[in-house]
């Protein structure tokens, strides 16, 4: 990595205002991989210059340059698709195979999705003799977590490029150097000066001064729901639009006909994926009160085979949490989980045995969890599975509904029509069937305090846009 120290500012690579640093930790090994540059409000503000400079130009540019720019990051991405993979492994610790398979092709997604949307989005509309038309709302304000680096960069840079708009991007200082290689890709790729700008740095010094800047016209948020309420905070000054992409506590539905060993293995394994560190990951799983007993002897059993270790281990499936913070507060939580009297299924607190360095923590499984307990109602972002029983599917939906998240929820039944019913009356943005995968085309976001901004595909294009209706365009004299 070269350019560590640097931000990329007007189509070059500058040096920062401040002599701050932070270090980048490896989280398997605990050793400083990278220290790289935070920046200060003089660097927020030559990048909003150089963004609002280049609006000009670029917001007027057509479709099919759009498209072509595109075509070209992703070929880019694409030839460098290994070199991502390896520095999400390093500044988050998703094992190798995880990060080859899905955390850096989610790049290859969002682009290809937002490209896609670009050949075929309609920016006019006639209503009567109107015309309506979406333009790009001007200079954005990007900040992004570090559970899913690249995905998270992708779902917005993509969209604000399609859509005509330009950026100041403040990647998390936790796992920024996929970030730094994303903004070599956008190089590479000729995204003309001043329409991707790229400044590191922590929230309360960078994030605040972008949320607060008077020439940002949008903020894109993705983080955890207390900083995106500082956003919004910051935001509202200057009344800019504010999209938040936050928090959850998804409940898994497992209705009564349901094939127990199948589906709750499936349960399981997705909430221990990229080491519960997922927004959307169903940690609530919610089975019949009579199938309790039965559903954690399952359960057990699946949480054991999930192999915790180093992320180039060929039998590892499960890596390090990103941060000795999140180990901590994982901790807190799974002690919380057995003070309020959750019976501990497997795991429990400490390091996977034979692991005495890096933040791992052992896949831990509660059950004859109430939806009222703190590892029920608190986002843990750690392996950790609280199995909730129900009385019947009224009482399955009031507990799904029962928090103040709302991002995605999962329901599962042998009889579709049933989960489909479920489904409409789960209060998230999302819902999975029956296990169904995500889907890059359609919409990605949440309800309540989950956020309120749609990603992903072409409802991601509209967070970018702003609507002006032209009256008597088509009166005729
Ligand atoms: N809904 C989604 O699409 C989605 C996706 C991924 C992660 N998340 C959420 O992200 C969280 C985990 O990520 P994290 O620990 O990096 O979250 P975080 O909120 O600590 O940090 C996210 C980003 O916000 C910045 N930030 C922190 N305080 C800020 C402030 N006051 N003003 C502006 N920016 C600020 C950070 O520097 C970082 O870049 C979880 O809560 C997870 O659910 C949500």
């Amino acid at each position: 990595m070269s350019h560590e120290k640097q931000f990329y500012i007007n189509g070059q690579w500058v040096e920062p205002s401040t002599n701050d640093t932070v270090d980048v930790i490896n989280p398997a090994t605990e050793e400083v991989v990278a220290t790289i540059a935070l920046g200060g409000v003089e660097d927020v503000n030559a990048a909003v210059a150089a963004a609002r400079a280049a609006f000009e130009s670029y917001s007027r540019t057509s479709r099919e340059e759009r498209i072509a720019l595109l075509e070209r990051i992703l070929e880019i991405y694409q030839r460098r698709s290994d070199e991502f993979a390896r520095a999400i492994t390093l500044e988050m610790g998703a094992p190798a195979k995880l990060s080859k398979y899905a955390q850096a092709p989610s790049g290859t997604g969002h682009f290809a999705a937002a490209l896609k949307a670009l050949k075929h989005f309609e920016f006019e509309e006639r209503i009567g003799n109107t015309l309506v038309v979406k333009e790009p709302i001007g200079v954005c304000g990007l900040i992004t977590p570090w559970n899913w680096p690249i995905n998270q960069l992708a779902c917005k840079i993509a969209p604000a490029l399609a859509t005509g708009c330009t950026m100041v991007l403040k990647p998390s200082e936790v796992a920024p150097l996929s970030a730094l290689l994303l903004a070599e890709v956008l190089d590479e790729a000729g995204v003309p000066a001043g329409v991707f700008n790229l400044v590191n740095g922590d929230g309360p010094t960078v994030g605040s001064a972008m949320s607060a800047h008077p020439d940002i016209d949008m903020m894109s948020f993705t983080g955890s729901t207390g900083a995106g309420r500082q956003v919004m905070k910051n935001g509202a000054e200057t009344i800019k639009r504010v999209a938040l992409e936050l928090g959850g506590k998804s409940a898994n539905i497992l209705l009564d006909d349901v094939n127990f060993e199948k589906m709750v293995a499936h349960g399981v394994m997705s909430c221990m994926n990229n080491t519960g560190q997922s927004c959307n990951a169903p940690t609530r799983m919610l089975v019949p009160n009579s199938r309790m007993d039965e559903v954690a002897e399952i359960a057990k059993a699946v949480a054991a085979k999930v192999k915790a270790g180093a992320p180039d281990a060929p039998d590892t499936t499960m890596g390090p949490v990103v941060s000795k913070a999140q180990w901590n507060k994982i901790q807190d939580l799974i002690a919380k989980g057995i003070e309020e009297g959750a019976r501990l299924v497997v795991g429990g607190t400490g390091r996977p045995e034979g692991l005495d360095r890096g933040y791992y923590v052992k896949p831990t499984v509660f059950s004859h969890v109430t939806n009222d307990m703190t590892i029920a109602r608190e986002e843990i972002f750690g392996p950790v599975l609280s199995i909730i029983g129900y009385e019947n599917e009224a009482d399955a939906i009031r507990i799904a509904n029962d928090t103040r998240y709302g991002l995605s929820g999962y329901v599962s039944s042998a009889d579709l029509e049933r989960a489909r019913n479920v489904a409409r009356q789960i209060r998230t943005g999302m819902v999975h069937l029956n296990g169904a995968p995500l889907d890059n085309d359609a919409p990605f976001g949440g309800y309540k305090e989950s956020g309120n901004g749609r990603e992903w595909g072409h409802y991601g294009f509209e967070d970018f846009l702003e609507v002006k209706s032209i009256f008597g365009y088509y009166a005729e004299g």
